[in-house]
């Protein structure tokens, strides 16, 4: 696909991603109960949840891993159950477990990304190293993946799910098992990619301090949204100080002793 500008991409007025009356079953347990909303180009958003709210479900039916049951799901206009091809094209997914392939090199591993997306040698080699240089991963690229720190598969992944310039990327718990600084790195560097390149972002997780007020956020609890918005309205629309005391009072949980992380 060719590089959409972030002014083209709002201009045509389409969300990026839209979700529209979405429920999901497992058998006889719900997981997803008639979701419906929607994100705009190049805006960060976070997907708020605890274990089990039914995050990696939705994942998992934007990404096409699971046919929508109920309602539908858009990327750009275009249905991800009817037109698959054209919806996924414009997605980058960062999966919650490793997928690196940790015996192949840095640069092998973003080549055989590319390959797979149709992109030629010379081509994904101008983008493989591009993308390098821009998660400081320039002087590893001969290296093999599994000699990388926790926070540098992460990056390196990153780096990976935009080769294809989607302008959509997924995020499913980016930072679980980073310490601190890798945390905030990951964090720094997803808020550029939406800032600089108008990669409009969607990043689950059950952490409260990874979202800041200006994010826009999306909270969801046994599988119903509770609440979508700028976190700061969110904040005060529940006559809360922050967003774990908004959290805890749209889900009922304020008077539990046991907290949010
Ligand atoms: N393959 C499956 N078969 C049956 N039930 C499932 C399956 N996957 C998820 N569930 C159930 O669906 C609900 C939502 O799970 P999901 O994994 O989507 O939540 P989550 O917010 O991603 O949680 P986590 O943060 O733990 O990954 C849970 O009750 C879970 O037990």
């Amino acid at each position: 696909m060719a590089h959409v500008s972030r002014e083209q991409l709002q201009s045509a007025g389409s969300a990026a991603l839209s979700v529209e009356g979405v429920s999901h079953s497992y058998g006889l347990r719900s997981a997803l109960k008639d979701l419906s909303f929607a994100i705009d180009p190049a805006t960060f958003t976070v997907l708020l949840g605890l274990n089990g709210a039914g995050k990696s479900t939705l994942f998992s039916l934007i990404t096409h891993l699971y046919a929508t049951q109920t309602g539908s799901i858009l990327i750009f206009d275009h249905d991800v159950g009817r037109a698959s091809g054209e919806a996924l094209r414009r997605l980058g997914v960062v999966f919650q477990s490793r997928t690196l392939d940790l015996d192949l090199t840095v640069m092998q591993n973003l080549a055989y990304h590319a390959a797979l997306h149709g992109i030629g040698s010379r081509e994904a080699r101008l983008r493989a190293g591009e993308a390098l240089e821009r998660v400081a991963l320039t002087d590893r690229m001969r290296d093999k993946a599994r000699s990388l720190s926790g926070g540098q598969m992460r990056r390196l992944e990153i780096a990976r799910a935009l080769l294809h310039r989607p302008p959509l990327l997924l995020l499913d718990e980016p930072t679980v098992g980073l310490d601190v600084d890798a945390r905030a790195d990951i964090l720094d560097h997803v808020h550029r990619l939406v800032a600089q390149d108008g990669v409009c972002v969607l990043w689950a997780t059950h952490l409260v301090d990874e979202i800041g007020t200006r994010d826009d956020v999306l909270v969801l609890h046994e599988g119903r949204l509770l609440a979508h918005g700028r976190a700061s309205k969110v904040i005060a629309d529940c006559g809360a100080q922050d967003v774990r005391t908004a959290f805890m009072r749209l889900t009922g949980r304020e008077r539990e002793t046991s907290g949010v992380p």
